[in-house]
């Protein structure tokens, strides 16, 4: 869609520059592609929505944190093969620096902790709402942008740290309706794995993008994970041991393959314990499929599913003890999770559990003249000051246009000042859900 007549100039830095009297066809107006409005009614649920997210968040006692959505490049480049890293939404900027839209919060997150260094007392209980992009081609028309819920624990290496965010999450979907026959948390540990490797005598240097081929296993066909494992020097005989190791659904399984000196198998049983204690157990399954997609995971690892597996994984994390000293800080212990906005929102339609959001208008306010525009303005401030929602109507309606107005914003009351009323210090109260009509004073309003 150009143009229509005039003349279009494009300079350098100023981009496209149009003449005054040129008349224009509509601009697109539809925001790019993969990326969403929200206009009112959608802003309202995800208010609503990441309202939870920081009730949850302030119980447990975290403390909000935001940055930057664009990062340094350098932040996201890893090796490991990951999806995330391949769909970097990255750009030059004008200055010539390497810049992308942040794909996900942890990186941020630990570099602001390196950033504050000594300045922190440790444990850090973090958490953060932030938008995420990544960029893909959009034939596979999905969404480019997500809004993500992360809580973070930095300096437990116990855990301890790992059962309280799984708390967190379970008090978060507790408070939306949801139970556990609606969803399970699968919990395993990237140590499962690490111990299998060893076994094969695989170098720790693969470690990491193994773990990111064999996220994609109930992806991809097996003779894929085969060719991507081999392409990594993991020999066949090894991949049907990883694959084995995979299928393992108990812990004394585990126990049998690992041993009983098996940290993996103390870790998960402390925190099945821990699960316990807080009374969340039914929530866990221990599932060794559970490898989840990030290079950084050390150790636990977990995600939630809707048990009738219709969507995709409602949120997951694990334990990144490894992160912080990548970036070249001193080894920190760190764990977290990534709560994004989509998934839930399909559950919760679901299970029938949408929330009812209305505008709520308590009051609408209506100078029935223009000379009372100013006095229904003190009115309108008199009631917002008592905390009131008022709607003052701020252009000279005829009743008819209020009355629909009122309807529209679901109102409580109209209040209409009109010349008679006025003079003898009253106004003209409507009640929109009893439909009495009374004169009253200005203090009867509050009463
Ligand atoms: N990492 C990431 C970013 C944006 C979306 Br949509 N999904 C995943």
């Amino acid at each position: 869609r150009g143009m229509v007549g005039g003349r279009v100039t494009t300079t350098a830095n100023e981009g496209i520059q149009t003449d005054s009297t040129t008349l224009t066809s509509l601009i697109s107006v539809d925001p790019p592609r993969g990326t969403r409005d929200f206009p009112p009614e959608d802003m309202r649920l995800r208010s609503w929505l990441f309202q939870h997210f920081r009730e949850v968040s302030r119980l447990f006692a975290f403390e909000e944190i935001d940055f930057p959505v664009l990062e340094s490049e350098e932040l996201f480049v890893r090796k490991a093969g990951e999806e995330i890293t391949q769909q970097l939404y990255n750009f030059e900027d004008k200055g010539g620096r390497r810049v992308a839209l942040r794909p996900e919060l942890t990186p941020s997150l630990a570099r602001l902790v390196l950033q504050k260094g000594k300045s922190l007392s440790l444990p850090l209980k973090w958490f953060a709402i932030g938008q995420c992009w990544r960029y893909e081609r959009m034939t596979r028309g999905r969404r480019r942008e997500h809004y993500q819920w992360n809580m973070d624990i930095i300096g437990i290496s116990g855990v301890e740290a790992e059962a309280e965010l799984l708390s967190a999450i379970v008090t978060f979907f507790t408070r939306l309706g949801i139970t556990a026959s609606d969803v399970g948390i699968k919990i395993s540990n990237r140590k499962v794995l690490q111990a299998v490797l060893a076994r094969y005598s695989i170098p720790d240097e693969s470690f990491a993008a193994v773990c990111v081929i064999v996220d994609k296993i109930e992806k991809l066909p097996r003779s894929e994970i085969e060719n991507e494992l081999a392409a990594l020097q993991v020999p066949s005989d090894a991949i049907d041991g990883i694959l084995q190791a995979l299928t393992l659904k108990s812990l004394d399984d585990l126990e049998d393959l690992l041993g009983a000196e098996s940290g993996a198998v103390a870790e998960l049983k402390q925190l099945f314990a821990l699960a316990d204690g807080y009374g969340f157990s039914d929530w866990l399954n221990f599932d060794a499929s559970v490898v989840r997609g990030l290079a950084y995971y050390t150790g636990t690892v977990f995600e939630a599913f809707d048990r009738e597996r219709k969507l995709r994984a409602i949120c997951g994390g694990g334990r990144y003890d490894q992160l912080l000293s990548t970036y070249g800080g001193a080894d920190t212990p760190a764990c977290g999770f990534g709560f994004g906005d989509a998934v839930i929102i399909e559950l919760l339609k679901e299970r029938k559990l949408m929330p009812e959001l209305g505008h709520v208008v308590d009051d609408v306010v209506l100078a029935l003249e223009d000379h009372l525009k100013a006095p229904a303005a003190m009115v309108a401030a008199h009631l917002r000051n008592a905390g009131r929602v008022v709607d003052l109507v701020l252009e000279t309606k005829r009743l008819k246009w209020v009355f629909k107005h009122t309807e529209r914003l679901h109102a409580k009351r109209l209040v209409l000042l009109g010349a008679t009323e006025w003079n003898r210090g009253t106004l003209r109260v409507k009640d929109l859900i009893t439909r009495e009509e009374s004169d009253v004073t200005l203090d009867d309003l509050l009463t």
